[in-house]
């Protein structure tokens, strides 16, 4: 039986999609309503998770650059849904992220209720991962995250990041538990991948997994 913890990506798909993230990136644009977003167009992914889960910094390692979107240590960093073009050929998307954030309650959930809107009805979006801090694990809010997208079949993919800040067994341990989790999500698809956007690791399987999601 095949491992479903694996990632299987063959060495040519890792390379194209190692080849297709070092193509010109650029920032595209920010929107602050449903009515202010791009053509839908492309075939998009989106970022969501925690504030401070490392969406931004995940999407600054896929692309190869530190600058691209804004990161920080302030959670609620991001705002907007950031929109970012890859190649000419799809759109990477830095949401805000839901739970704490240090702004205002009425400003957090003005935009959190934006992120809502567009998981819900992006017609472009192919898939959405979902991040979960490796040292946390899934908390009370990612589970109604998962709800919400498991009730409107938007296909989600949970990416652990920060790997680097725990051990590799923890992190087995976290990836297992979190496949047992999700095993029963209708729309949660069946793998799990844990990176770091400081060192790098899983970045390559999950360029991979993007490139076949919105490409092939
Ligand atoms: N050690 C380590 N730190 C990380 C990693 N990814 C992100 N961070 C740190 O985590 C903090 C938050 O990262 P962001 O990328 O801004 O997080 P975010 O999810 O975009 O946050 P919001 O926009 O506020 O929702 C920053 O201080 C990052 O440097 C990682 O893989 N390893
Ligand atoms: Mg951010």
């Amino acid at each position: 039986m095949t491992d479903p913890i694996e990632p299987l990506y063959t060495d040519e798909e890792i390379e194209a999609a190692r080849v297709l993230f070092a193509q010109p990136v650029s920032f595209m644009m920010g929107a602050v309503r449903m009515d202010g977003l791009p053509p839908a167009d492309l075939p998009e992914v989106a970022f969501a998770g925690r504030s401070n889960v490392g969406k931004s910094s995940l999407i600054n390692g896929l692309v190869g650059q530190k600058y691209l979107a804004r990161a920080s240590n302030e959670p609620g960093r991001t705002r907007e849904l950031n929109f970012f073009l890859l190649a000419e050929q799809l759109r990477l998307v830095d949401l805000p992220g839901y739970g704490f954030a240090r702004v205002s309650r009425s400003t957090a959930s003005k935009f959190q209720d934006l992120g809502r809107q567009f998981l819900r009805g992006r017609p472009n979006l192919k898939r959405v991962y979902l991040l979960i801090d490796s040292r946390h694990g899934l908390k009370k809010v990612d589970a109604e995250a998962m709800d919400a997208l498991d009730i409107s079949a938007v296909s989600y993919q949970i990416v652990l990041t920060k790997a680097d800040k725990i051990k590799p067994p923890e992190v087995d341990k976290v990836v297992a538990d979190t496949l047992k989790a999700i095993a029963k999500r209708p729309a949660a698809f069946p793998r799990v991948i844990a990176t770091s956007s400081e060192k790098g690791l899983g970045l390559p399987e999950l360029r991979a997994e993007i490139q076949r999601t919105c490409l092939s």
